[in-house]
C-alpha cells in the first residue's frame, strides 16, 4: 500500500491504494514505517510522500469509520512525520483532501502540480478535520480562510492554495523529478517554523469577529447541521497552545463521529455513488451495456422546464435545437435561457465568453423537422398523454433511426408513450426537477421495452450534464412523485384537521426541509397541481370540484382547488397559501384570508378541528411517503433504498443529515415505523395508502434487524427466509 524506494539520498514513500489512495489502515501503517525507516537510514537526507496513479491521498478511508479501529491512527502517523529529523516533502497531484491534506500539513514542505486541488471536505461527511487539520490550517492560511474552507468543504485550486500559504511551490511536468530537485535544495535539518505546531495561528487579533461572522453564515446556509458549528469551534481553538487546541479538536470530533448526523452523511456519500450504478436484469445492466455518444440534442417545449433543460445541456457544452411551434413562446423561452445564463455570469459562475459560447450552440426552431439529425431529443411539453403520444409519433417519423427519444414527463407511463413509436427500445423518461438548471436530480425512467443501451446513454448523459442520475421503472408518478403525492396529500389533510399552512411548514422546516409543502406549492404554482388533478380526473372518468370530499371512495381535500379558483396561484400572483408583497416576491407572510378559507372549508364539511402535535405532522408526512417507498421496492420500481433516498435528497431537499426517508426509517427502527403506519391505517381507513406495505411488514416483523442492503432482496424472498 506504500512502496518504499530510494532515489540517491531521498526516500520516496509512494501511496498505492487505488482508486483515490484513501488512508486505509495499511497506508497509515506503511507511512509510519516508511518515515521510521528513512530516519534510521544514514544515507537518507530527505523524504518525499507522493501518490501513485490519479491522486495524492484524497482522505481517510470512509468505509473504515464504521469498523473497529486498527493500526496507527492518522494523528500518530502525522506526529511521526512532523517529528522526523529529516525534511518531509508532500508532493501533491490530483485531489489532496481531508486526512490527505492533514498528512501534507504535518509534512515540512508542500509542493504541487498546478492542476492539483486541496480541501477539507469532512463537513460533508458530518465531521471536522480531526487529525489536527483545524489546528494547522489557520497556522498557514489564517483564521478567516481556514474557517471558510473547513465549513464549506470546497476544493481549493493549487494556485489559490499557494496564495494562502498552504503550498510552498507549484510545478509543471514530472512531479517526482521536480520534488527530487526541490528536496536537493533543502537544508539537512528541519527549520523550527517548518513544524507548524511551532507557528502561531494567523489572524488571532480579529478571531472573535471572524468567528461570529462565520457562525452567522453557517446558521443561515447550513441550518440544522452540527458539523459546521463544531468545525468553527475547533478552528477557534487554534488560538490556544497547540496541545490544548488539539485536545478541543479531538473532543469536538468525537462528538460528531458518534452523532447520527455523521453516520447519515457518510451513508449519503456511498448512496450517491451507488445510485449511479444500475441493474435491470442479467442482460440490461451497467456492466453489460454501453452508452452511445450524444453529440447533438433537441428539446421540445420552451416553457420554464424546457428552457431550464436547455441551459443544463448548453452548460455541459452540448449543442441544442430548441423547438417551440408558437413564435412568441419560442422568443420568451430564448429570453429565459439568456436570462438564466446572464444570471450565472452575474454570480460569477461563468464568464461572458462562456455564456456567448453557450448561446452560439443554441438553435431556436419552430418545426419538429429540424430535429431529424440529432442524437437525442428531450420532450418537455405540457403533461398530457395525448399530446406526448402525438409528438413521439411524429418524432419517430422525423428523427434518424438511432435517435433516442426522451420524455420529461413527471408522472405518465413511458410504455404508453413508447407505444406511439416503432422504436420503443429507444424511448425513455428523463425527469428533471424544477428549476432544471439548479436541481441536481435526474430521475431516468425505463419502460418495458427500453434497451440497455438507451438506459446507459441517459445515465451517462446525467453525469455529462452534472446531474445525479437515478434509474427507476415506469409506473404512475415513478418514485419521486408517487411518494411525494402521499406527503402532499397528508399535508392537505393536516390543514383540514387543525394545522395552518405556516404551522405545518414550520414543523417540516425544523425537520430539515428547506421549505414546507405549502411554501413549495406557492413557489411551483397552485395551477400545476390543479391541472394535474383535472387531467387525472379526465383520464379516469370522474370529476373534481371544490365540493369533492371523496374520489372513488378515497378521502380528498379540495382546499388547494378552492385557492386556485380564487386566483391564488402562489408567488406569481402574489397570493397563494401565503401572501406576498407583490407578484413574484419571495418573502411569504401569513394571510388571515387563507385562515378564513380553511376554517370555512372545515365548517362546511363538518370537520371538527383539533390541535395537532409536531410528532403527528412529521409522522404522517414521512411515514406515508416511506410506506410508499417500500411499495416502490416491492414493485421493483425502485431497485434499492439508496435510489429512493438520493431522489429525495436531490429532488426535494430532504435533509442530508437524516440520510433520506428510507435511511431515516432505518434509524427510527422498522418495527416502530410499521406500528405507527398500522395505527394511521386504523385511524384513516378512507386513505388506502396507509395499508402497510407487505415488504415493510415482512422486514418489521422478522424479529431481526435486517440491513438496508438486504431490503430489496427481501422483497422477493418469503418471510421464513428472513
Ligand atoms: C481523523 C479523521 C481524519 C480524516 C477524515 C477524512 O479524511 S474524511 C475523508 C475526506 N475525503 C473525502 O471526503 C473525499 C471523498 N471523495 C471524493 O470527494 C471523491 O471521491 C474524489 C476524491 C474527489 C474523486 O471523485 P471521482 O468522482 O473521481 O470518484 P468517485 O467519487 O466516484 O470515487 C471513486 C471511488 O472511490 C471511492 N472513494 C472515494 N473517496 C473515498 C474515501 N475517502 N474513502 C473510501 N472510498 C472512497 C468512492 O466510493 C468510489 O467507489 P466506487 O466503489 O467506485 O463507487
Amino acid at each position: 500500500m506504500v512502496d518504499y524506494r530510494t532515489v540517491k539520498s531521498v526516500a520516496v514513500l509512494e501511496v498505492n491504494n487505488p482508486p483515490v489512495n484513501a488512508l486505509s489502515y495499511n497506508v497509515r501503517q506503511g507511512l509510519q514505517d516508511g518515515i521510521e525507516r528513512a530516519n534510521k537510514d544514514k544515507e537518507i537526507k530527505s523524504i518525499i510522500i507522493i501518490g501513485k496513479g490519479r491522486t495524492y491521498p484524497a482522505g481517510a478511508d470512509i468505509s473504515e469509520f464504521s469498523k473497529p479501529h486498527k493500526g496507527p491512527n492518522l494523528i500518530e502517523v502525522g506526529l511521526g512525520i512532523e517529528s522526523s529529523r529529516k525534511p518531509v516533502i508532500s508532493a501533491i497531484h490530483g485531489t489532496c483532501l481531508g486526512g490527505g491534506l492533514e498528512i501534507a500539513l504535518f509534512s515540512h514542505y508542500r509542493i504541487a502540480l498546478e492542476s492539483a486541488k486541496v480541501g477539507f471536505p469532512e463537513v460533508a461527511l458530518g465531521l471536522l478535520p480531526g487529525a489536527h487539520g483545524t489546528q494547522r490550517l489557520p497556522r498557514v492560511a489564517g483564521m478567516a480562510f481556514a474557517m471558510e474552507i473547513i465549513t464549506s468543504g470546497r476544493h481549493v485550486s493549487a494556485r489559490e492554495a499557494l496564495q494562502h500559504g498552504i503550498l510552498d511551490k507549484l510545478v509543471k511536468g514530472n512531479l517526482l523529478s521536480e520534488s527530487l530537485d526541490f528536496a536537493a535544495s533543502l537544508p539537512f535539518s528541519v527549520p523550527h517554523n517548518r513544524r507548524l505546531r511551532n507557528v502561531p495561528a494567523k489572524g488571532a487579533e480579529n478571531a472573535d469577529r471572524i468567528f461570529e461572522v462565520a457562525l452567522n453564515k453557517v446558521k443561515q446556509k447550513q441550518n440544522g447541521f452540527i458539523a459546521p458549528i463544531n468545525c468553527l469551534k475547533a478552528v477557534k481553538a487554534a488560538l490556544l497552545p497547540y496541545e490544548e487546541g488539539a485536545k478541543i479538536e479531538r473532543e469536538l470530533f468525537m462528538e460528531l463521529l458518534t452523532s447520527g448526523q455523521a453516520k447519515a452523511q457518510q451513508y449519503v456519500f456511498f448512496a450517491e455513488r451507488a445510485a449511479t450504478r444500475w441493474y435491470v436484469s442479467n442482460e440490461k445492466n451497467q456492466k453489460k451495456c454501453s452508452a452511445v455518444p450524444v453529440k447533438t440534442t433537441g428539446v421540445i417545449g420552451a416553457g420554464t422546464m424546457g428552457s431550464g433543460i436547455v441551459v443544463t445541456l448548453l452548460r455541459a457544452g452540448l449543442p441544442v435545437i430548441l423547438v417551440e411551434q408558437d413564435s412568441q413562446n419560442l422568443e420568451r423561452g430564448v429570453n429565459m435561457i439568456k436570462g438564466i445564463l446572464q444570471g450565472s455570469v452575474n454570480l460569477k459562475r461563468m464568464t461572458s465568453q462562456q455564456m456567448n459560447k453557450c448561446l452560439q450552440q443554441l438553435t431556436p426552431a419552430q418545426s419538429l423537422d429540424s430535429l431529424h439529425n440529432v442524437d437525442l431529443v428531450i420532450e418537455a411539453v405540457f403533461e398530457n398523454l395525448k399530446l406526448k403520444e402525438e409528438i413521439f409519433g411524429k418524432l419517430d417519423e422525423i428523427c434518424k433511426q438511432q435517435t433516442i427519444l426522451c420524455s420529461n414527463t413527471s408522472t405518465l407511463d413511458i410504455d404508453k408513450i413508447a407505444r406511439a413509436t416503432k422504436r420503443p427500445d429507444k424511448v425513455i423518461g428523463t425527469h428533471f426537477f424544477a428549476p432544471a438548471f439548479v436541481m441536481p436530480l435526474l430521475e431516468n425512467v425505463y419502460g418495458t421495452k427500453t434497451s440497455g443501451e438507451t438506459i446507459a446513454t441517459v445515465m451517462n448523459l446525467g453525469k455529462t450534464i452534472r446531474k445525479i442520475p437515478v434509474l427507476v421503472k415506469t409506473c404512475h408518478g415513478f418514485v419521486a412523485n408517487r411518494m411525494l403525492a402521499r406527503y402532499q396529500t397528508e399535508a392537505s389533510f393536516l390543514l383540514e384537521e387543525g394545522c395552518l399552512p405556516h404551522e405545518y411548514d414550520q414543523v417540516m422546516e425544523e425537520f430539515g426541509f428547506p421549505m414546507g409543502a405549502f411554501k413549495v406549492g406557492d413557489l411551483s404554482g397552485l395551477d400545476i397541481g390543479y391541472r394535474i388533478r383535472q387531467e387525472l380526473a379526465k383520464a379516469n372518468g370522474y370529476t373534481v370540484t371544490t365540493d369533492t370530499r371523496y374520489i372513488q371512495g378515497e378521502r380528498f381535500s379540495s382546499l388547494a382547488d378552492k385557492l386556485y379558483e380564487l386566483g391564488r396561484l402562489g408567488r406569481k400572483t402574489g397570493k397563494g397559501w401565503y401572501k406576498y408583497d407583490r407578484p413574484g416576491a419571495k418573502e411569504a407572510f401569513v394571510d388571515p384570508d387563507v385562515t378564513d378559507i380553511i376554517l370555512k372549508h372545515c365548517k362546511d364539511a363538518g370537520i371538527i378541528r383539533r390541535k395537532i402535535s409536531t410528532q403527528e405532522i412529521v409522522e404522517r408526512s414521512m411515514y406515508s411517503s416511506i410506506n410508499e417507498g417500500f411499495r416502490c421496492l416491492e414493485d421493483g420500481v425502485a431497485s434499492k433504498p439508496e435510489d429512493i433516498d438520493v431522489i429525495w435528497l436531490h429532488g426535494f431537499g430532504f435533509p442530508r443529515y437524516r440520510g433520506g426517508p428510507m435511511y431515516y426509517a432505518s434509524t427510527i427502527g422498522l418495527a416502530e415505523v410499521y406500528d405507527r403506519i398500522c395505527y394511521y391505517h386504523k385511524t384513516f381507513p378512507e386513505s388506502s395508502y396507509w395499508v402497510p406495505s407487505d415488504l415493510l411488514r415482512k422486514l418489521a416483523t422478522s424479529g431481526r434487524n435486517i440491513p438496508m442492503s438486504d431490503w430489496s432482496t427481501a422483497a422477493t424472498v418469503n418471510k421464513s427466509r428472513l
